[in-house]
């Protein structure tokens, strides 16, 4: 390994600090034995996607498996798919080939491929952009309500006449937004609009918005891009507590200092394919990975810079 590398990972410590022994997401792990629940504390699966526009494969056989409550992060250099598997397991994107199993409840599985994402928003995965979007002139506390209302049954015709269900839905709507927003450290901004709340705020009322639609997992789509070191640590903890609660993080993210504190499990994508998976501290000393990362040749590691990609 090189002193590269060492750099790209921030000199953070080898173990995970978020309940490590969770579990792992490992590609290709060992088949279960006869008896054995292949599904027992699974919360997706995808195995096996392809993915291509025209020319350009995006993802070449992606197999991974995240357990119920674990903080998978889903690294890997520009371009090498990332994006594209969270577009396949939320539905944005349909596969050529390929299955994604999710288990809201570890007896119900549901095939994902072929879905439409407000169905699998439903189903209960919800995610955040690597670009922000929110509602910016709507205020926090009814962005929030944006995502309660997804996942509630009361009809439009319900609402306009003002029936009594409509109105207590709404009331526990309300109720429910003003508990997330004070999770996620916004109570008091809940009804300034949010355009007007300064960037890592507004990347806290995404995930607050997220976590309205009452999702079983959560996908982070570079949570901390653009954010400063402050804004960085707060998300850290806020994503901490999150999955504190039980749910399982889904997390792709180019700050390396941050899924390595964080995360209990990390899958490494280039080219589409995972080259490797394992703990933190498996993955920072697997040669694959410092490879695609720093591109490690006969020049050492140092030669990596000239390959000219970014290191996420
Ligand atoms: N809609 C699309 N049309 C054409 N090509 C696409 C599309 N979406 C993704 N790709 C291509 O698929 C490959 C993987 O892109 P993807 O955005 O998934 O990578 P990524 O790992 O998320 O990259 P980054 O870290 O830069 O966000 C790239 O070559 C990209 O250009």
């Amino acid at each position: 390994m090189g002193a590269g590398f060492g750099r790209v990972f921030g000199g953070l410590g080898a173990s995970s600090t978020s309940g490590g022994g969770v579990g792992s997401a490992v590609p290709g792990a060992r088949r279960p034995g006869p008896g054995e629940d292949a599904a027992a504390d699974l919360v997706v699966e995808a195995r096996d996607l392809c993915l291509r526009f025209g020319g350009v494969t995006s993802l070449d056989g992606v197999s991974l498996r995240q357990r119920r409550g674990e903080i998978l992060a889903v690294i890997g250099p520009n371009g090498a798919g990332k994006t594209s598997l969270f577009n396949c397991l939320t539905g944005a994107y349909r596969p050529q080939h390929g299955t994604v199993t999710f288990w809201p409840t570890p007896d119900r599985p549901a095939q994902l491929v072929g879905r439409r994402p407000h169905a699998i928003t439903r189903l209960g995965v919800a995610r955040t952009f690597q670009n922000i979007r929110l509602f910016p002139a709507l205020t926090a506390l009814e962005n929030v309500q944006v995502g309660i209302e997804m996942r509630q049954r009361y009809g439009p015709l319900s609402a306009v006449l003002g029936l009594p269900s409509a109105r207590r839905a709404e009331r526990d709507g309300v109720r429910r937004a003003l508990e997330l927003l004070d999770l996620v450290g916004l109570a008091h901004r809940a009804h300034e609009v949010a355009a007007s709340l300064p960037y890592g705020e507004q990347r806290r009322l995404e995930i607050a918005r997220a976590l309205g639609t009452g999702p079983s997992l959560l996908l982070l789509d570079e949570p901390a891009a653009g954010t400063n070191p402050a804004e960085k640590r707060d998300l850290a903890g806020l994503i901490g507590r999150i999955a504190a609660t039980g749910m399982s993080v889904l997390l792709i993210e180019h700050d390396m200092g941050l899924v390595m504190s964080l995360a209990t499990s990390v899958a490494v994508l280039n080219f589409g394919r995972v080259i490797a998976c394992g703990t933190p501290a498996e993955v920072q000393r697997d040669p694959a990975v410092i490879e695609a990362y720093l591109g490690v040749g006969d020049d050492g590691p140092d030669a990596g810079g000239a390959t000219g990609k970014e290191l996420r």
